[in-house]
């Protein structure tokens, strides 16, 4: 089953405090967002990428591409002001049966777990990546514990969330008719009362928010290198 994969590129990076987008970051001499892109690149499955950017990061990305020899992105569009707005933009792009969104700033997925993602939206409409909570979590107020969450249903949910085109564009517009502002695709599903399928993946697929991860993302590189 063939997938197109949007991929929102187009934060500023704040958390990781660099002077430019955290995904032009260099990890071994490559760029954050090349290490994504090329997993997808890559992939016989993936038809197509849809990149969601920054107008300021055009021409560096557009270059980019060109060094990298990346071949499979159809579409540049402007993201947004948030992650949502961006994902929006790039799903209008989209055009097969599935559709995947990715974070360009989680450079480390592996073809294994995406195709285990695609298989289940085709057969079931929706499916994310994610991994087991390793901590305990508690919910704090004015720096007090309210409450501790039972842990052993508790998961770390990443990107990529694979979705039938059709489900997530109707989800996406209830949210805007809504005004609900999500923090994943999942999330914007399940307003709508979509089932959706969790996929174990693996911890290395990190997001890349703060500098500390810019250390795990060389270890996970070496370890990935042996
Ligand atoms: N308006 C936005 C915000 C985020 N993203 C993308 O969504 C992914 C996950 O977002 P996050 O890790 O939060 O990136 P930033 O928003 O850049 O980080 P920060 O919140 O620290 O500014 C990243 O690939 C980021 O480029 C996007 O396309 N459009
Ligand atoms: C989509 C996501 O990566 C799932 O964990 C996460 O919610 C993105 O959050 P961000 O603050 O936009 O990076």
């Amino acid at each position: 089953m063939n997938y197109e994969v949007v991929i929102p590129a187009a934060g500023r990076g704040k958390r990781m405090g660099a002077d430019r987008n955290k995904l032009l970051l260099e990890l071994n001499g490559v760029p954050v967002i090349i290490h994504t892109l090329r997993v997808f690149e890559d992939d016989p499955l993936c038809s197509g990428i849809i990149l969601a950017i920054h107008p300021d990061d055009r021409d560096t990305l557009e270059q980019l591409l060109t060094q990298y020899d990346i071949k499979k992105v159809t579409h540049m569009v402007q993201g947004g002001e948030e992650r949502q707005h961006s994902v929006y933009e790039g799903l209008k792009a989209a055009a097969e049966e599935i559709v995947m969104v990715h974070d360009g700033a989680r450079p480390f997925i592996k073809q294994t777990v995406i195709h285990r993602l695609a298989e289940a939206a085709e057969t079931r409409g929706g499916a994310i990546a994610a991994v087991p909570v390793k901590d305990t979590i508690k919910k704090v107020q004015d720096g007090f514990v309210t409450e501790t969450v039972e842990r052993s249903s508790l998961w770390s949910v990443q990107t990529p969330q694979a979705f039938l085109l059709e489900v997530l564009m109707e989800a996406h517009r209830e949210a805007i008719r809504t005004g609900f502002l999500g923090t994943d695709e999942a999330s914007l599903v399940e307003k709508t009362g979509g089932k959706v399928t969790v996929i174990e993946s693996d911890y290395d697929n990190i997001k890349l928010t703060t500098k500390e991860d810019l250390v795990f993302a060389e270890a996970i590189l070496a370890k990935n290198d042996q």
